[in-house]
């Protein structure tokens, strides 16, 4: 037997979340450490819970012991009311993904944005950023725009195909992030608007292979326009394939899906994990069809 000063027992709330490859990811860094750390995915769904009973999930996974859980698609927001305590960005983003349970006490962070920002800093160091184009507002997007803004773009443009979603995105993200220039604008205009971007960062389903093709025509990429897409099943989305062919540096979605990760295990554990190898353990899972 082991005490919660002594091992680490996280969850993943969630609906669907049996597939992830975010407890594989930790519990291998774990054993790196030699720390003992179990880490098991709590599906909504299996358990009977609705989203909205995010709160009591967690209140009985304290009781059972649990040290920490991520928290995924449809209870990032929810989880908000639960918390007792969320760092400031969590706070302004109004949604959570990690929350460490200690002495009781629900500690809200979210690691979306982080992971997306040391995503970009290690797989794109030193790109430009002061106009960065964006499509897709949803949940991956919306931590996504804040961590650019957060980077230091001064002109973030976003389109989603919901275009209420993508002007409410950006009225909001304009508020926290007063001196830069936030727009929403027409998907259709999407040429115009890369036309003197830096970067173009994709966040809706397409290019999934569920949801397989380009979100914009190959046409409108050049080799000076960075490109990075959260999609990474698979990795190499058609989009990836396509700009790095014309010479853009790019960033695929397995850069995000290791940063969340690697945060949210710093955030449980206290301990750096070695990022390269999470993204090096990360790549065997996908070649394995994970
Ligand atoms: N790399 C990572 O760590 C993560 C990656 N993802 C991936 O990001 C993608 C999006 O996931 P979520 O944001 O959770 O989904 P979501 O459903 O919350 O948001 C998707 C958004 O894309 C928009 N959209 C869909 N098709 C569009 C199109 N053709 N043009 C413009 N907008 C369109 C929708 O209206 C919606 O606002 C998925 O492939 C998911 O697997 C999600 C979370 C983390
Ligand atoms: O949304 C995601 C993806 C995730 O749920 C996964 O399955 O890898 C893990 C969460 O921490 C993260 O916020």
């Amino acid at each position: 037997m082991s005490t919660t000063h002594e091992s680490h027992l996280v969850g993943l709330i969630g609906q669907g979340v049996l597939p992830s490859l975010t407890p594989a990811l930790h519990e291998r860094e774990a054993d790196q450490h030699r720390i003992r750390y179990l880490y098991r995915p709590l599906d909504l769904d299996i358990m009977s819970y609705e989203p909205t009973q995010v709160g009591s999930l967690l209140r009985a996974a304290a009781e059972f012991g649990y040290t920490a859980v991520n928290v995924t698609h449809p209870c990032k927001q929810l989880v908000m009311d639960a918390l007792d305590e969320a760092s400031d960005d969590t706070q302004r983003l109004g949604a959570a993904n990690t929350v460490l349970i200690r002495d009781g006490k629900f500690i809200g962070h979210n690691t979306d944005f982080s992971g997306f920002s040391s995503a970009l800093a290690t797989g794109l160091p030193g790109v430009a950023v002061d106009r960065v184009v964006q499509l897709g507002a949803g949940g991956a997007g919306s931590a996504v725009s804040y961590a650019l803004l957060a980077a230091g773009v001064s002109s973030l443009s976003i389109a989603d195909l919901d275009v209420a979603r993508a002007e409410e995105r950006a009225a909001s993200l304009s508020a926290l992030f007063p001196d830069a220039s936030v727009t929403a604008f027409d998907r259709g205009d999407i040429g115009a608007a890369l036309g003197n971007a830096d970067g173009f960062v994709h966040a809706t389903p397409v290019g999934m292979h569920s949801h397989p093709g380009m979100p914009v025509e190959a046409s409108l990429l050049r080799p000076d326009l960075w490109v990075a897409d959260v999609v990474y099943r698979p990795l190499e989305t058609e989009l990836v394939r396509t700009a790095r062919d014309l010479g853009c540096r790019v960033l695929d979605g397995g850069y995000m899906a290791v940063g969340q990760a690697a945060d949210a295990f710093t955030l449980i554990t206290g301990i750096s994990p070695d990022r390269d190898r999470m993204r090096r353990h990360f790549l065997e899972l996908i070649a394995e069809g994970r």
